[in-house]
């Protein structure tokens, strides 16, 4: 984690008080300028730095001291079309809704030229992409494969039949019905997922099931989930306990993260939180499809605390699909782990530790590093351990 301390006046919530307090952080004027890319480039100074992203030009000037990832990591996409330096480190993250007050311009895109000679020394490849993307086009085809030919149907229903090889990503499909379904859908689990949707019209023989529609998977999709219940871990650490809507069935894996979204006065802001557990003594606790934990450490000043604070068992926030750095093939060699955590940062490690008690025989071993007694989350559950 390569998060930086921000000065004291510099967090999130400073930063929206200060673009909409009406002060020029753009210094262009109001009018949205077209931005070529040597103009762009002139601007990659720390108190004159513009950014690109998808196709829009930013003044970040005054953002710099507030980037969560601090000024150097910044920086890297000054003066330059950052999109997939972006993308690679926080795609999530809504730039387009916090930096809206520093909006320049559209960047003029250059047509490739005809004559562009490189030597193969210069030339980059992106192979670390190209493999996710080549993984993904072989996973996609599989997915398609597997639609057309694996659907089962009776009178009323049609049943899709899911295997799940190995989840290193999330993917997502959607699929164009040949025919109309009911608005309900149940999910069964056993080795495998079947998918059990009703027919609109009973009797109605299905040729096939329909057609992919276009991998879509890259974008993060946000569904309401509902909070079931909210209790206190320690005296400011809260556990949540959310259910996914009707339609979404989503184990997220072990070391996965998902994105909660929410509107502070006006700007959307994504984060992520690490699935948890409600306890990590249980055994025989398992995952389940339609209900997720998170640990949320509440902030006075936090952006997403008071969100959470204020959110009452039955309401409804939005959720994005799960992401994942860590991935448990990573310690699956070991026989020992060592996890070494201060405070709150535990909580990534929870399930992990879990699955390694409960799931192998792996030995544990857990330095814990707190400020008081009572920040210790789940102190009387280490002790029963
Ligand atoms: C393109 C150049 C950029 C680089 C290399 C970069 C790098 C980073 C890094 C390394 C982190 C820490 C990630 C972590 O906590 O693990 C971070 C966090 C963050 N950055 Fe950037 N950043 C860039 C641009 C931006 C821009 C333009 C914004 C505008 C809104 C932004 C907003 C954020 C936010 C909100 C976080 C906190 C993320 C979170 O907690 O989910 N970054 N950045």
């Amino acid at each position: 984690n390569t998060k930086v301390p921000l000065q004291r006046g510099r967090s999130l919530m400073d930063w929206i008080r200060l673009s909409k307090s009406g002060v020029d952080l753009r210094g262009t004027g109001s009018k949205p300028l077209q931005i070529s890319m040597e103009e762009l480039k002139k601007h990659d100074k720390p108190n004159d730095a513009w950014i690109a992203i998808r196709g829009y030009v930013f003044n970040i000037t005054r953002y710099i001291e507030y980037h969560p990832g601090g000024e150097s990591e910044l920086m890297r996409g000054a003066g330059k079309d950052a999109t997939s330096l972006f993308e690679e480190v926080h795609r999530w993250v809504n730039f387009e809704s916090m930096l809206k007050s520093t909006f320049i311009g559209t960047l003029i895109q250059e047509l490739p030229s005809r004559t562009i000679k490189k030597t193969p020394s210069s030339l980059t490849v992106p192979v670390g992409n190209l493999a996710r993307t080549s993984n993904m086009i072989s996973q996609f085809r599989n997915v398609l494969q597997l639609f057309q030919t694996d659907f089962r149907q009776n009178e009323d229903t049609i049943c899709l039949h899911v295997d799940i090889v190995s989840i290193t990503s999330n993917l997502s499909y959607t699929i164009n019905l040949l025919h109309q379904v009911e608005n309900t859908i149940s999910v069964e689990k056993n080795q495998s997922i079947e998918i059990i949707l009703k027919k609109s019209k009973r009797g109605l023989n299905w040729d096939n099931f329909g057609f992919l529609m276009q991998n879509r998977s890259f974008q993060t999709k946000f569904r309401p989930c509902t909070l079931v219940s909210k209790s206190n871990v320690t005296h400011d650490t809260l556990l949540l306990h959310f259910r996914f809507p009707d339609s979404t069935h989503m184990i997220p894996p072990i070391g996965a993260h998902v994105f909660f979204q929410t509107n502070v006065d006006g700007v959307v802001i994504r984060r992520p939180y690490t699935v948890a557990m409600p306890s990590i003594t249980d055994g025989g606790y398992k995952i389940d499809s339609k209900n997720f934990y998170a640990v949320i450490k509440v902030y006075s000043t936090g952006a997403l605390s008071n969100v959470f604070v204020n959110l009452n068992p039955g309401s409804e926030i939005p959720v994005g699909t799960y992401e994942m750095k860590f991935h448990l093939e990573m310690i699956s060699s070991f026989k020992q782990v060592f996890m070494l955590a201060a405070g709150t940062g535990f909580t990534p490690m929870i399930r992990i530790l879990h699955h390694c008690l409960f799931k192998t025989d792996k030995k544990v071993k857990l330095g814990l590093f707190n400020k008081q007694q009572r920040d210790i989350l789940w102190k009387n559950d280490f002790e029963t351990l």
